[in-house]
């Protein structure tokens, strides 16, 4: 342990040396250092300092498990304490990774961390999220959204090159990281070379599961803070409009002068754009007390803006923070005196037997619950106004958050288990296990996709697609697009697949729908997407041209790196790339064929042309969403006969999104023969199975291409 002590122990305070250097990168610490060390004291979690690197160092098994409130400062101080002991023991095994469960949470840990211990971000600490590697060669300390990690676990076979292993936020169950405790479960940490060490970081209501998940592994509580938190106040009815409620609490606040900041939950980030929106019209025209607040959402989609959260300005204003679930346990603030909760939440849920998302509004946990009381922890207790009935918090609300296991669709996963030859998902641990039901669909659409063998481990085509971040099906359209000479198109379309920045919300005037009315593509809504894609990149990705348009400069310009990232990929798996030849007959078939061989088990027909679209896999009817093409188009009124889509979900309507019309006998060529006999009875199978029969006797069909042909194809690639 002698080892261990480091700079922040034996630290003199600044002034009584200047000598005093950071063990990570050999400079003097800056004054900044001293100042933030004086904040890192005060937090309740320094008092576990040395219990928790003693068990670091003594565990048996490699194990150590933290516990403890939010805001105790597990988030910002754990990785450090393991990167010196990593230090220590001279980096044998390689750097600490810390997985989050948002990439937001990672990158805005990074910036934190970087700054207390006074290294350069991107070097000796760095982040790795989506489309953004933040590391280099010197990078010690690495926050790392969780998916991705386990992604990278998949493909290395091992466990990955990281002497500590932090996962932040077990409570918030992410997929991933459930999924990185099991294996790392059963890979027996004690039998790996280079004694790893794992650290799980929970909030104490998951504490008891994850002890016998681990069989009691050394736990680390962390001392609850000073001061108590407050008792909240439940109203007595649900309000008819949860955003007009907050607002006014908000402003209750404001008027009464209450000091503090103000942290306001609400279940989804259309919630919070419409409160912000809506505070910061009234606090510009209302004469409130003192300096105007300032509004600032939370959410996904604030990338590095999320910083302006732990700004203060010289104004001393008061800062109204509108966020939702993403803030339960991370994103925590000292200043905050007040909290505002909706006690719901909205979740995409994934139903197996219909391949539907839904989005579900729901009661959070009641852990949820306990977390957003503590935010307003304190000497004396700021306050908490709950806008629902406490009976609903007693009688409706699930004790822990959901496993997202449980609840996503599982396909990707099973994909990333096969690659590390665990052959029967099933088998392998999960805190909770997921319905057998949501495995076998992920399995059988896998079959489908030829990522499996006949003997149910992965196929080649199936190593491939394990390496490409992308849903299975996407990554298989994409693979397709080598073979149907469309690749360029292809790969935009990907990007703007996972981008989303598709149009979210009505025009606001007639302007903007002429304009958007101009990127629309007869063909359907994905050449529509590779239409505004090139008219972006033609604008110089310019947000002014976008904002015009209604649409998401921030996606699209993801839209572009990730493109970017894909093409790289292609070209280092040594894929056949294809020249840009979008607009041209031959590639709008081309781009179909891709499409349908990625995505046949998401077909629908319209039956009777009234636009009620019957799917092929299962007896759902739904209709085009509201933004699709072929809702919008003049002429021809009739919507096509046989369309593909990219999503279905029967939230508020039952409605397709991402539709484009496809020729069934495309569907012939390229679905799997056993995928069309295995569709249930219906008008739409018995007309395939006509089709699949004439197009047998037909030899003089020369473009046709066998099923058996593709798959060898891409084999083959
Ligand atoms: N990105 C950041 N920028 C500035 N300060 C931060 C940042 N993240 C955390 N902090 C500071 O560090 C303190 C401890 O937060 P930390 O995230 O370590 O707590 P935690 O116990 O992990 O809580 P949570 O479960 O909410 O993440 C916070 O009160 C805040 O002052």
């Amino acid at each position: 342990m002698a080892s261990l002590r480091l700079a922040e122990e034996s630290s003199p305070s600044p002034g009584e040396s200047e000598l005093a250097v950071n063990p990570f990168d050999g400079l003097p610490f800056s004054s900044r250092y001293y100042e933030l060390l004086e904040q890192r004291r005060a937090l309740p979690i320094w008092a576990a300092r040395f219990i928790f690197l003693e068990h670091l160092e003594s565990s048996p098994s490699g194990v150590v498990l933290v516990s403890g409130d939010p805001g105790s400062g597990k988030s910002t101080q754990i990785p450090q304490w393991c990167a010196e002991f990593a230090l220590a023991r001279g980096f044998q095994k390689g750097q600490v990774t810390v997985t989050q469960p948002y990439p937001l949470a990672a990158l805005s840990l990074a910036l934190r961390v970087a700054d207390e211990m006074d290294l350069t971000l991107g070097h000796e600490v760095g982040y790795s999220i989506p489309q953004e590697d933040c590391t280099g060669p010197n990078t010690i300390l690495r926050f790392c959204w969780d998916r991705l990690l386990l992604q990278e676990l998949a493909s290395t076979r091992g466990t990955g090159t990281w002497s500590v292993l932090v996962l932040d936020e077990a409570q918030e169950r992410s997929v991933a990281s459930d999924s990185l405790q099991g294996l790392l479960r059963d890979a027996r940490l004690g039998n790996l070379p280079g004694d790893p060490r794992v650290v799980v970081v929970t909030d104490s209501a998951l504490e008891p599961k994850l002890q016998a998940f681990w069989d009691n592994p050394p736990i680390v509580h962390v001392p609850r803070e000073h001061g108590g938190s407050p008792t909240p106040i439940y109203k007595d009815k649900v309000p008819t409009n949860r955003v007009e409620a907050a607002c006014q609490a908000v402003l209750d606040l404001c008027w009464k002068e209450a000091p503090g900041d103000v942290l306001v939950y609400l279940p989804s980030e259309e919630e919070i754009s419409l409160c912000c929106e809506s505070l910061s019209k009234e606090v510009g025209t209302l004469a409130l007390p003192g300096a105007p607040p300032r509004v600032l959402p939370l959410h996904p989609g604030c990338g590095q803006a999320v910083q302006a959260i732990y700004e203060d300005t010289d104004t001393g204003a008061r800062k109204v923070v509108i966020t939702h679930w993403l803030a339960d346990f991370s994103f925590s603030l000292p200043s905050i005196r007040h909290v505002i909760d909706s006690g719901l939440e909205l979740r995409s849920v994934y139903s197996p037997r219909i391949r539907a998302e839904s989005q579900v509004l729901r009661p959070i946990s009641k852990c949820q619950a306990k977390a957003r009381q503590l935010r307003a922890r304190g000497c004396p207790p700021g306050s908490c106004l709950c806008l629902y009935p406490k009976s609903i918090l007693e009688l409706e609300a699930p004790p822990l958050p959901h496993p997202r296991v449980c609840e996503e669709n599982l396909s990707p996963l099973v994909l990333l288990l096969k690659r590390r030859q665990i052959a029967e998902p099933g088998q392998c641990h999960f805190l909770d296990r997921p319905a057998p039901e949501a495995l076998m669909q992920a399995l059988e659409d896998l079959d489908y996709l030829a990522a499996l063998d006949d003997n149910g481990n992965l196929s080649d085509l199936g190593v491939i697609l394990s390496e490409i971040p992308l849903p299975p099906e996407l990554a298989k359209a994409l693979l397709a697009s080598c073979e149907f000479d469309c690749v360029d198109e292809m790969l935009t379309l990907a990007a703007m697949l996972t981008a989303s920045p598709g149009f979210t919300q009505p025009p606001l005037c007639a302007e903007e729908a002429a304009l958007r009315r101009a990127l629309e593509h007869a063909d359907g809504d994905h050449s529509s997407l590779i239409q505004v894609y090139e008219a972006f990149i033609q604008s110089g990705a310019d947000e002014s041209w976008c904002r015009a348009r209604g649409l998401n400069w921030a996606a699209l310009c993801y839209a572009r790196k990730l493109r970017g990232e894909l093409l790289e990929l292609m070209r280092r798996i040594e894929l056949p790339l294809s020249q840009p030849a979008f607009g041209s007959e031959q590639n709008r078939r081309n781009l179909q064929k891709a499409l349908v061989s990625g995505y046949f088990l998401k077909v629908a027909r319209d039956t009777d042309g009234t636009g009620n679209y019957l799917l092929l896999t299962h007896k759902h009817v739904a209709q085009l969403s509201s933004y699709c093409c072929y809702r919008n188009r003049r002429a021809p009124a009739k919507p096509p006969s046989w369309v593909l889509y990219h999503s279905f979900s029967i939230s508020k309507d039952n409605c397709l999104s991402i539709v484009s019309e496809i020729q069934p006998q495309m569907l012939v060529e390229l679905a799997p023969p056993y995928f069309l006999s295995n569709l249930p009875p219906s008008e739409s199978r018995d007309l395939l199975n006509q089709l699949r029969e004439g197009m047998a006797d037909s030899s003089t069909e020369s473009e046709s291409f066998s099923p058996q042909q593709f798959r060898d194809a891409c084999i083959l690639q």
